[in-house]
């Protein structure tokens, strides 16, 4: 099969997920109400979070006019036994506030961390859903990177910024109320500060928002780095190519380096400019409340409560910078995460599928088959009007160079691409008629390229039959000639290593083989499955797969004779459409080009063959409907 998955050295692919699709005119709120849905059974907890952190701020705010009241009363009046009922008040109030921060904290956590644990399933879900294309343009590092650290920045604003951007808002109103009742001309200077803060945090949202883009954007390229060069560590050691992957790598490190410290410059001079702020207005509320204490209209006990009162909001102002930092980190990832969300899924089942005929007889059909790949430039297309019809019960091997667009065909079969034009029908019923569950039960797929997952040996093997007993895995241990695995250490419980690793190429072959035919499937679709099989090997697998196909329809992707010889009739794809359809030998005879794909006899396209090279055998439009 052959691939476009980015290779380590070549540039990054285009995927949506660049810098310079940054959609900055989303802003910050749009994309966290989108997260309402998984939120919304948070809401409560997250109400009753705030309510406990406001009470908490509302107990600091109470203090400073209990000090009040104790400067002005019993302080002012030398009534020491009037201070320890308002000296209790004090401590309640501090404890108060200790235990309501205590509770805001333990309301939120669990409610929040299910939210993040449903968005991440779900995102799981979508990335299942979605098409072997969307695959083949994103790069592994930047879904990684969505599923782990943008959820995880999602969960951080839910769990405290957003509580405190509300808490702290109403502090800051409430605040303000406090300190214009105590003293209005003091209270005016301190609230004029919400002014230059509300312009500041704007001007700055839309320049730190770029940046935080592109730092996630970067921790995703960061990680496909990282993942293909563990899943390219034989490759890398025998090229001697590590040092240059990690050359890339310590090149895109200083690359989020620089980002991270752009981020921290904004951050930097809004956080001075925000902490300059407050101070000012204190400053000069200060002076004037002193006055105002020189002048007599305005009581010691008063100064004391607004001072305390000023403190107290200075926390609300001061961490306006990184709560603001990271409402935008967090809109920002909750973009990234619906760039995945909002991925169309044109391959699904139908509203109203037809039923597969039960049981399956297993004709396939190719009718004017046309396929391009959704990335492949306008007008180019891989197939051209492929029409082929394999019987139920008959083997058919697809030849054609390499390139020619065999894997793409076989893949239209079970629906990992949906044909451009044209239809592939089993029994009669259009393959896209059907509900993906009846056709990924009728078809069977191998590949070439076996992908193994981090299981048992039975695990994988009843993978897309997982009610299979053991006899019918035995048998499918037969035919694939994988007995090899009842030799490992704990047999058929045997853990093969991420992606099979610790089996070899032919083992893992054999076993994806074994899951194909598990249970007999109507269909049975192989991609080269033997290329990785010593001679020997190979015609024992060849022996045992004779009677599965016997009375099994299959299309083999074949590039060797010895795999040709499994298949009833012979179709040989060229030029994007089946140009010559017969046994083995008779295409041996009388076609030239497919001689000289199976020996090393050259070819030269002469002009018969530039049309397509139909042998009659089967006949073109024969009753059987052969091409
Ligand atoms: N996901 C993809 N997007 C765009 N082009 C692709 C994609 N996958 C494969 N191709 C291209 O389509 C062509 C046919 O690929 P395909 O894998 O079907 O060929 P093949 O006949 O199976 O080749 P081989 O015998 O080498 O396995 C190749 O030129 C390949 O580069």
């Amino acid at each position: 099969m052959t691939t476009t998955a980015p290779t380590p050295l070549a540039p990054p692919a285009q995927h949506p997920a660049g810098p310079s699709s940054t959609p900055s005119s989303q802003g910050t709120v749009r994309p966290l109400l989108r997260l309402l849905p998984w939120v919304r059974p948070a809401l409560p907890a997250l109400g009753f979070s705030a309510l406990a952190a406001g009470l908490a701020t509302g107990c600091a705010l109470v203090i400073p006019l209990v000090l009040q009241q104790i400067v002005d009363g019993p302080i002012g009046q030398r009534d020491a036994s009037g201070i320890w009922p308002l000296a209790l008040i004090l401590l309640a109030l501090g404890v108060g506030e200790a235990v309501l921060f205590w509770l805001r904290r333990l309301i939120i956590a669990r409610p929040i961390m299910r939210a993040e644990t449903r968005m991440r399933n779900d995102l799981f879900d979508r990335l299942q859903a979605l098409p072997v294309s969307f695959h083949d343009q994103w790069p592994a590092g930047q879904l990684l990177s969505r599923a782990v650290s943008d959820l995880a920045t999602i969960r951080r604003f839910l769990l405290f910024g957003v509580v405190f951007l509300v808490v702290n808002v109403i502090t800051f109103v409430a605040g303000v109320g406090i300190l214009l009742a105590l003293s209005w001309p003091l209270g005016l200077i301190v609230g004029a500060l919400a002014l230059p803060l509300v312009v500041l945090c704007f001007s700055y949202e839309s320049r730190y928002q770029l940046l935080a883009r592109r730092s996630q954007d970067q921790v995703g390229d960061l990680a496909t780095t990282v993942e293909e060069s563990v899943l390219g560590i034989r490759i890398l050691k025998s090229f001697g190519r590590g040092r240059h992957l990690g050359a890339r790598f310590g090149r895109q490190a200083a690359d989020l380096r620089t980002t991270e410290l752009g981020k921290a410059r904004v951050v930097s001079r809004l956080w001075a400019t925000i902490i300059v702020l407050p101070e000012v207005a204190i400053g000069a509320a200060l002076c004037l409340g002193i006055w105002q204490v020189a002048q007599g209209t305005v009581s010691l006990g008063t100064l004391v409560a607004f001072f305390g009162v000023s403190m107290i909001l200075r926390w609300p102002v001061e961490s306006l910078g990184w709560l603001m930092a990271m409402a935008n980190d967090a809109a920002s990832a909750a973009t990234r995460y619906f760039e995945v969300m909002d991925a169309p899924v044109p391959i699904t089942s139908p509203e109203h599928p037809v039923p597969a005929h039960r049981p399956a007889r297993g004709r396939l059909e190719f009718r004017d088959v046309h396929f391009a790949f959704p990335d492949a430039s306008a007008g180019q297309e891989l197939l051209r009007g492929v029409d082929l019809v394999v019987e139920p019960g008959e083997t058919v091997a697809v030849v054609g160079a390499t390139g020619s667009g065999k894997t793409a065909l076989t893949s239209l079969v079970n629906r990992l691409y949906d044909v451009t034009s044209g239809a592939v029908s089993i029994d009669g019923v259009d393959v896209r008629a059907m509900s993906l569950d009846d056709l990924r039960e009728l078809v069977s797929v191998a590949f070439e390229e076996p992908t193994l997952f981090s299981a048992s040996v039975r695990e994988n093997i009843v993978l897309g039959r997982p009610d299979a007993d053991d006899a019918a895995v035995r048998r499918a241990l037969q035919v694939a000639q994988a007995e090899f695995v009842d030799d490992l250490p704990w047999g058929w419980q045997t853990r093969i290593g991420e992606q099979g690793l610790s089996l070899s190429g032919g083992q893992r072959q054999r076993l994806a083989l074994a899951r194909a035919v598990l249970g007999g499937p109507a269909l049975l679709v192989l991609d080269d499955p033997l290329s990785a099989l010593d001679i020997h090997t190979e015609s024992l697998v060849e022996q045992a797969l004779r009677s599965v196909l016997a009375d099994t329809t299959a299309v083999i992707v074949a590039h060797r004779a010895s795999t040709v010889m499994l298949a009833d009739r012979v179709a040989l794809l060229a030029d994007g459409r089946i140009t010559a359809v017969g046994t083995h030998s008779e295409l041996m005879e009388t076609v030239p080009a497919y001689r000289s794909l199976l020996t090393s006899e050259p070819y030269a396209p002469g002009p018969d063959d530039t049309a397509p090279h139909l042998h009659t055998a089967a006949g073109t439009a024969s009753a059987g409907g052969h091409l």
